[in-house]
């Protein structure tokens, strides 16, 4: 079968995957009238039957991590709906199976990582670099095809986490001096039982600042459990995410108003940098990401440097010395009050 009918049948997970197959551009429409255009390896682009120029520009992407599945498995699930004709999306949609070859190796990422290279053009020096360089002009060009305002620009990148955490699921809206922190964007974690969300306090160049940074999208990095193998996924414990996700694709608007208490909120405090090989933690390698550390504890030490939590104490996220020199080693959160209104706004 060639790549174009597997995706037709609606495996665009399995026809992503295979390297065997050649690549093949095509266009087509489900039984319910959207039109879907396959037009990279994993880049799958569906316009809802009747655009109004008014919907959401929504990207969904998943595999930026080859060993993160649960994302990519649902994102493979949400296509086969789409592609079947059981379920008409009222959005226009960029749905990204975005890595193969981490995924087919079973690891985060071949030579690089590649949620750290989503600051401008890479240099090809390897495939993370040339992925990464071909999903920026993916997103450019499909944002540059919607709605004008970009409160209508969305994107979702979907994550999960290598180690345990208080919160099962979280996200991380990167920072922008744009307006990239609707209420409705908050409204919808809650609507989908996201239980915690870190507001960065500084530029990264992961995918979702990307978008946020570049288009003022409405962007997130969403860490949805604990990272598994194909098929052995609970994926039974992201049900509230996907069915918020189903409405949010299906539906022309979804509720706006957030409701204060009901999710915890975290500000970044700090971002910790690996300058040596000497970076260590003084916390065990698997230590649950929220990990509460009361001021004054040593945190971690890199040459003679020395960390302890700042006052009133901080938690843990993503702690991993064994990123390259240069990159984060771990974020500093700490819960903090936000204030309603058109965006959220830590309360300071
Ligand atoms: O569990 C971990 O240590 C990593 C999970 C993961 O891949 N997280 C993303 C977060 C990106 C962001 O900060 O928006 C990453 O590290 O790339
Ligand atoms: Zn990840």
């Amino acid at each position: 079968m060639t790549m174009l009918q597997q995706v037709k049948e609606g495996n665009f997970l399995g026809a992503t995957l295979n390297l065997d197959i050649a690549f093949e551009r095509g266009q087509w429409k489900t039984a319910t009238g959207a039109t879907c255009e396959l037009l990279s390896r994993g880049v799958l682009q569906i316009t809802p039957s009747a655009p109004t120029g008014e919907e959401k520009s929504l990207v969904l992407s998943s595999g930026v991590h080859g060993d993160e599945t649960s994302p990519i498995e649902l994102i493979q699930r949400l296509a086969e709906q789409i592609i079947c004709g059981q379920l008409a999306p009222s959005h226009r949609l960029l749905l990204i199976i975005a890595h193969p070859d981490a995924i087919n190796n079973h690891t985060r990422f071949i030579e690089e990582n590649m949620n750290r290279l989503f600051k401008g053009r890479n240099q090809a020096r390897n495939i993370d670099c040339v992925i990464a360089n071909q999903l920026q002009d993916a997103v450019s060009h499909f944002y540059s095809g919607g709605s004008a305002s970009s409160h209508q620009r969305w994107h979702l990148d979907l994550h999960c986490a290598i180690r345990g955490s208080a919160h099962y699921t979280f996200a991380v809206s990167p920072h922008s001096d744009n307006p990239t922190r609707d209420e409705v964007l908050f409204a919808f974690l809650q609507q989908a039982k996201i239980e915690a969300a870190m507001l960065s306090n500084t530029p990264s160049s992961t995918f979702s600042w990307y978008s946020a940074e570049n288009f003022s999208a409405q962007a997130l990095t969403l860490e949805l459990g604990r990272v598994a193998k194909f098929g052995e996924n609970d994926l039974d414990k992201l049900a509230p995410f996907y069915q918020a996700l189903l409405r949010l694709v299906s539906q022309p608007h979804i509720a706006s108003q957030w409701q204060d208490g009901e999710m915890v909120i975290y500000k970044v405090t700090r971002t910790l940098i690996k300058h040596s090989d000497d970076f260590r933690f003084n916390f065990p390698n698997d230590q649950a990401n929220f990990t509460f550390f009361a001021q004054g504890q040593f945190l971690a030490a890199d040459q003679e440097t020395e960390y302890f939590a700042l006052d009133g104490g901080e938690s843990v996220v993503f702690p991993n010395a064994n990123v390259a020199i240069g990159q984060r080693a771990c974020l500093l959160v700490k819960e903090t009050e936000v204030s309603l209104g058109e965006q959220l706004k830590v309360k300071d």
